[in-house]
């Protein structure tokens, strides 16, 4: 397969991940922040205090994240998402083998085309499989195949060998017993690996859309394929979406892979993110809701996506355009590090809100001074404290600590005075009971000192 280093730049892409560490970061935090990596148990929330966001089965999995991002920042987020994983799984078993979906997936992952990715990730141990596929010539524009080709795999150095593509010559059964027979035998290498709970293979990664119908590869609401739980790849000749005909893998094989994500955007999904994120009971009926891999399942979603979370419109007003991250504290952290650097890049940081457990205060830092910012991070990460030393297991019940964390910068309206434009950012972070040590206290103020940093370093 013939591929191109591409060297493409985005515009949007003002603080690229290749400058962490910062040079003007506060010397403490990043240090630690970085290595004293934290893990920690699902996302949940503090029922007492506000609305969960996630339902209960939801909940039930271990391990979700959730991340609400500008479609810029996903893409961002997206890609260090993947790069970690290929970087842990190829340094750990020499190989990283990820599944493709078709969609809009494809366009979100055009950030690993740019360094420092493109250039650092060891392409040439990539393992690329597709979710599902249509049954249709490769060079068909509805292929899946095709799609990923020409917007990432033509671009990169995977050996043409380990692009897995289905058989496009057989009928549907025929190219779905043909792929799970590939996949038979790359287990038997091991290549792809196995897992030891179930059986079924278990990928590194799957990346996943969602319809607006809640359907995930090519399982659709209400269709018996969901139900499917002895084949590896199975067939569909009646999609409700066309093309008709189809091979997919069933559910059990995506739910042993060892890490999942949903790259889910646009207001035409709210109510399907919402039926199974938020509290609908309809939520167990959208094959969305059965994702649950025996890793971690992360959530990436843009505001249109997320508009019908109960949580997500408590934390943003409505002319917000924020970000929330829920999830590991690394990565909510981090996130929003790069998005408040690349906020406060061209506008005046006003306020910054913050939220502990669901309790939201705005303090004004009074104006784009690096002190007030400081300080203000610096009450943050005392009243963290506080709440630890106050409530120890009992005040929580189950000891989670949620920190919600968020810039808000505001341009007044020179004509009326009252209309505001927020862009923000917001962490949320969620710890287990166990993972609430003092060591984990203090790096979480680290990182909040690291966020600290980061403003000061903005405006400098
Ligand atoms: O085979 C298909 O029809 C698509 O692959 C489909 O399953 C897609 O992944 C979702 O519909 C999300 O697509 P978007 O992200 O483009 O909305």
């Amino acid at each position: 397969m013939a591929y191109t280093h591409s060297t493409l730049f985005s515009n949007t892409l003002r603080f690229p991940l290749s400058s962490f560490p910062n040079r003007n970061l506060h010397p403490l935090s990043t240090h630690l922040f970085f290595s004293r990596p934290l893990t920690f148990k699902a996302v949940s929330v503090n029922r007492k205090s506000f609305s969960p966001p996630l339902k209960a089965s939801m909940t039930e999995t271990n391990n979700v994240a959730v991340e609400v991002l500008e479609k810029d920042d996903l893409a961002v987020s997206l890609a260090k998402y993947v790069a970690d994983l290929s970087n842990k799984f190829t340094s750990e078993r020499g190989a990283f083998t990820v599944c493709l979906s078709g969609g809009s997936l494809i366009n979100y992952l055009r950030k690993l085309l740019e360094p420092p990715y493109v250039d650092s990730l060891e392409w040439s141990k990539w393992h690329v499989f597709w979710v599902d596929e249509r049954v249709v010539p490769k060079t068909h524009d509805d292929s899946n195949y095709k799609l990923a080709l020409d917007g990432l795999l033509s671009k990169v150095p995977i050996p043409p060998g380990n692009v897995y593509a289905i058989n496009d010559a057989l009928s549907a059964e025929g190219a779905a017993d043909d792929y799970e027979t590939c996949l038979r035998q790359l287990v038997k290498n091991s290549v792809i690996a196995t897992s030891p709970a179930s059986g079924f293979p278990k990928f590194d990664l799957m990346l996943l859309g969602m319809g607006p119908d809640g359907h995930v590869a090519s399982l659709f609401p209400g269709h018996p394929l969901v139900e499917e739980n002895k084949r590896w790849v199975t067939f569909i000749k009646d999609s409700p979406k066309p093309p008709p005909e189809r091979i997919t893998f069933t559910f059990p094989v995506i739910n042993a892979s060892a890490y999942a994500a949903l790259v889910v955007t646009g207001k035409g999904k709210a109510d399907a993110v919402h039926s199974v994120l938020g509290k609908s009971q309809n939520s167990a009926k959208l094959p969305a809701g059965l994702v649950s891999p025996e890793g971690e399942l992360k959530w990436f979603l843009d505001k249109g996506a997320a508009s019908k979370l109960t949580y997500y419109k408590q934390e943003m007003s409505s002319n917000h355009m924020g970000n929330a991250i829920l999830g590991d504290a690394n990565n909510a952290l981090l996130t929003s590090s790069i998005i408040l650097k690349n906020f406060s890049h061209n506008r005046p940081l006003s306020d910054l809100k913050v939220a502990i457990d669901g309790k939201t205060k705005t303090r004004k830092t009074n104006g784009p001074h690096n002190n007030s910012k400081y300080h203000m991070v610096q009450k943050l990460a005392l009243a963290i404290r506080f709440r630890e030393t106050k409530s120890g297991t009992s005040d929580h019940g189950k000891g989670i600590i949620v920190i919600s964390l968020s810039m808000v910068t505001s341009t007044h309206s020179n004509s009326t005075g009252d209309t505001h434009f927020f862009t923000g950012a917001a962490g949320l972070v969620s710890m287990s009971a166990a993972a609430v040590t003092p060591a984990v206290l203090f790096t979480a103020l680290a990182g909040l000192a690291f966020v600290a940093g980061l403003f000061c370093g903005a405006s400098r």
